[in-house]
């Protein structure tokens, strides 16, 4: 596959606003990115995920160079766009035409209050200029084609029925939708998403990284994803970038980052999206431990192996003849692999119980015992 966007050690710095606030003479200046290398691929959908004031935005905005860099490279569909040892200047026209083939949403929405949903959605065909059949000059869209498009465009993301409402006569979800088809008028190869859907319940939260979704399927997109949920990335993307004080942390692809997250706020990200932690830190406050019998012992058992395909829990039953009962689980699928945590006690004689966990480790899956009855009936 190749890279669509190659972000290569770019830096963004600021001077800081409060002018007074000099130290050795110095302006205090702000390290919004520092040195961040982010390679995406076409058809990605590449979650960029970090606390507010990681610098993500800052990040996110240099791709259509919203945002210019203090130090690095940005490469564009092969080409590059900007470079701090060798200066390209994209203005005018030339930065107008690139930057349409960049969609973006917002957390809020940025419609224009005034407009309609139609109109909202036209004005962003207002520059737009196609080559003409017959002259093969560049010519802006007549009104005609303009209407088409946006009867398309809203069509695309199920609002057709809207198009003559105002945008304070929707819904947030609605909105959302009306700034997606805006995003898309141009064609874009790329979609930016800036916390799209931090402004929206779970349920519409849900319906719009659906239509996200099924428009990347459908149109080819590459989204970037930028938000502060690990649930969201969790949900749609392929890929992840972890922000901390303007530096990537980690990325890898998102099975990966969850089977293995190496960074302490990874991790912290990533127990946002299970409550298994929480479950293990009440068992203290239940009689499970203090009731294990003799041949028991009660396991947590991570589902985290990109490789795994075979059914375990009942694999060890049938093949060591233990039995399991399962009080904890959350098993779901995330780029079409199992992954999750399961809590369950493991019954059997000690040689069968040794069998199933060496079982485990051949398949590279991480469990811990929680308790057992160690001999003189401790636990
Ligand atoms: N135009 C600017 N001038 C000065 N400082 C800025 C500017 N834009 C961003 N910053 C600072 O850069 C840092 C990173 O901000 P950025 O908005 O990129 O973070 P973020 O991870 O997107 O957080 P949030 O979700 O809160 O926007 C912050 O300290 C912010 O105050």
């Amino acid at each position: 596959m190749t890279n669509i966007i190659e972000l290569n050690h770019l830096s963004v710095s600021f001077a800081s606003k409060k002018s007074n606030n000099k130290k050795n003479g110095e302006s205090n200046i702000i390290h919004a990115v520092e040195d961040a290398t982010l390679h995406i691929e076409k058809g990605d959908i590449y979650g960029v995920i970090g606390y507010s004031g990681a610098g993500k935005s800052t990040l996110v905005r240099t791709i259509n160079l919203l945002q210019k860099p203090t130090e690095g490279q940005i490469i564009i569909n092969g080409e590059i766009v900007f470079d701090t040892n060798h200066p390209v200047h994209l203005s005018g026209a030339k930065l107008r035409a690139f930057r349409q083939k960049i969609g973006m949403i917002f957390q809020h929405f940025n419609l224009l209050a005034e407009k309609t949903v139609f109109n909202n959605v036209s004005f962003a065909l207002q520059h737009t200029q196609i080559k003409d059949g017959k002259t093969g000059k560049l010519r802006y869209l007549s009104a005609t084609e303009k209407k088409t498009k946006v009867e398309n465009l809203l069509g695309l993301v199920e609002l057709s029925e809207l198009a003559h409402k105002y945008p304070s006569q929707l819904s947030g979800g609605q909105k959302q939708r009306v700034a997606i088809a805006r995003a898309l008028a141009n064609d874009p190869e790329i979609l930016i998403s800036d916390e799209g859907t931090s402004a929206l319940d779970p349920k519409t939260t849900n319906q719009i990284l659906d239509l996200l979704k099924d428009l990347h399927d459908r149109l080819g997109l590459t989204i970037v994803l930028i938000t502060h949920e690990m649930q969201v990335v969790k949900e749609i993307a392929n890929k992840v970038a972890v922000m901390q004080n303007g530096r990537i942390i980690e990325q890898n692809s998102l099975i990966d980052i969850f089977a293995g997250p190496e960074e302490e706020l990874t991790k912290q990200f990533i127990e946002t999206t299970s409550s298994v932690n929480r479950f293990i830190a009440g068992l203290p406050r239940t009689k499970l431990l203090q009731n294990l019998a003799e041949d028991e012992e009660l396991i947590h058992l991570d589902y985290a192996s990109s490789e795994l395909e075979d059914p375990v829990i009942s694999d060890i039953t049938k093949i060591f003849d233990v039995t399991t009962n399962i009080y904890y689980g959350n098993v779901e699928l995330l780029q079409q692999q199992p992954f999750g945590s399961l809590v369950f006690t493991l019954k059997g004689s000690s040689e069968q119980r040794a069998a199933a966990k060496q079982y485990f480790n051949e398949r590279n899956l991480k469990f811990i015992v929680l308790g057992s009855v160690k001999e003189g009936g401790e636990i």
